[in-house]
């Protein structure tokens, strides 16, 4: 016999808890979105809105899904709300399969137990606070006590104890959304889907809002997919950002290797900015690629999975504020492209200056403290090898410099 079968149920409790290996469930992604397709049919056509996209989301994972206009973010999410029914595909949540074409399974949105925050409020304007938070407890007919402990819970969770009473319609709109936020958690739902839900808020309530859906998700473990079309947020917020353009993702990972790493084109110029240059791979050493562009030639850090070939076109992006920018006399000999300073703006942190190259190429720099570069001076720009970002292929028209 061994310790743990003699032992009370306490300790054995503990024990497990101490040796916790995460068991299968656990591991088991809280959503999976398998070849998900949607076609709208219109009076202009069938349009394609979603085109066989896959993915996962972890177990107390925030995920966004970061685009632009149009490109099916929303579609994406009303799916795995069971608010959309999608032409093809299987969806999976905690293991249960919500969605699947073949197997003509569909749940209701009830069925999925999961919370929702949408760009609107969906706030109940006859009721109170903490009638609006407490609806979806009341709808499962829960004990009253049961109600009031567990919306006074959430309502203190996010600050709004002191306007419980108050008419929800009286408050600003940072509230109304914190009471949006306070209903999806009150259910206790593992998985909440949030669509642009700070849309209808000033810069600076964004942030503050943003901030506190991060702390909340963090402290109490839920899986969020996200979707928003502003970058930063998606960034500040995100344990992963999924970069949509029509319908298809281009890019996926921490947010730190989309901005620094970006592995699509489009993914480079959506989050945060780049200066695209077509080029073909001219020559290559050990550590390098040299790399003839309509600038001039630029070397390129080679990376583990490059899959180039000298003589092959490609496509590189570079960050703004990588592009440095030296005085004639202190510019050194590699890698340093000469040109004259078109315009200056000063923005605060930094300046952004417009260069015009020799090869009458505009590229745009981002440097601190560059207030006093005036228009017509002379400038070297340099670019480090390792900022540079290469790509396989072509650019669609009309996004890079010849
Ligand atoms: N009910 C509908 N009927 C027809 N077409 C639709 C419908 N809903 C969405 N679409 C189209 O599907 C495509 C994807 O729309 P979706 O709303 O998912 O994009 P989005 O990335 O969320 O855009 P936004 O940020 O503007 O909300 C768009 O071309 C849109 O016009």
């Amino acid at each position: 016999m061994t310790a743990t079968q003699s032992a009370p149920l306490a300790e054995v409790a503990q024990a497990v808890n101490e040796v916790r290996v995460p068991s299968a469930p656990e591991l088991a992604p809280m959503v999976s979105i398998v070849d998900l397709h949607k076609h709208y049919r219109t009076a202009e056509g069938d349009v394609h809105a979603v085109r066989g996209i896959s993915f996962d989301v972890a177990r107390g994972e925030f995920v966004t899904l970061l685009g632009p206009s149009g490109c099916g973010k929303t579609t994406i999410l009303r799916s795995v709300a069971g608010l959309e029914t999608p032409t093809s595909g299987e969806i999976f949540i905690n293991q249960r399969v919500v969605f699947s074409s073949g197997r003509r399974i569909r749940l209701t949105p009830a069925q999925r137990q999961i919370g929702m925050v949408f760009q609107s409020y969906a706030i109940w304007p006859h009721m109170s606070v903490f009638d609006n938070v407490a609806y979806p407890l009341r709808r499962r007919k829960l004990p009253k006590a049961e109600i009031t402990a567990r919306t006074t819970e959430v309502l203190e969770m996010l600050g709004l104890a002191h306007a419980a009473k108050r008419s929800a319609t009286k408050l600003s709109g940072g509230q109304q959304q914190r009471v949006a936020v306070a209903r999806a958690l009150v259910s206790r739902a593992e998985l909440i889907l949030f669509d642009e839900p700070l849309s209808n808020l000033d810069a600076k309530l964004r942030k503050e809002v943003r901030q506190e859906i991060r702390d909340l998700q963090q402290r109490l473990g839920i899986t969020v997919l996200y979707v928003t079309h502003d970058q930063e947020e998606a960034m500040a917020v995100s344990d992963r950002i999924l970069v949509l353009e029509s319908g298809e993702i281009k890019d996926q990972g921490p947010p730190a290797r989309v901005y620094s790493r970006p592995t699509d084109v489009f993914a480079a110029n959506f989050v945060g900015e780049s200066e695209t240059l077509d080029g073909t791979v001219v020559d290559a050493d050990d550590d390098h690629w040299l790399v003839q562009t309509g600038i001039g030639r630029l070397q390129v850090a080679r990376q583990p999975h490059d899959t180039v070939r000298v003589s092959e076109t490609v496509v590189l992006t570079v960050r703004p504020e990588h592009l440095q920018l030296w005085e004639p006399a202190a510019a050194t000999r590699t890698q340093t492209i000469p040109g004259s300073v078109r315009s200056a703006s000063f923005l605060g942190p930094f300046a952004e200056l417009v260069v015009e190259l020799e090869s009458g190429h505009l590229v745009t720099a981002r440097v601190s403290g560059g207030a006093g570069a005036a228009p017509g001076a002379p400038v070297h720009v340099r670019i480090e090898p390792h900022h540079v970002v290469l790509h396989a292929g072509r650019t669609p028209a009309g996004q890079a410099s010849q």
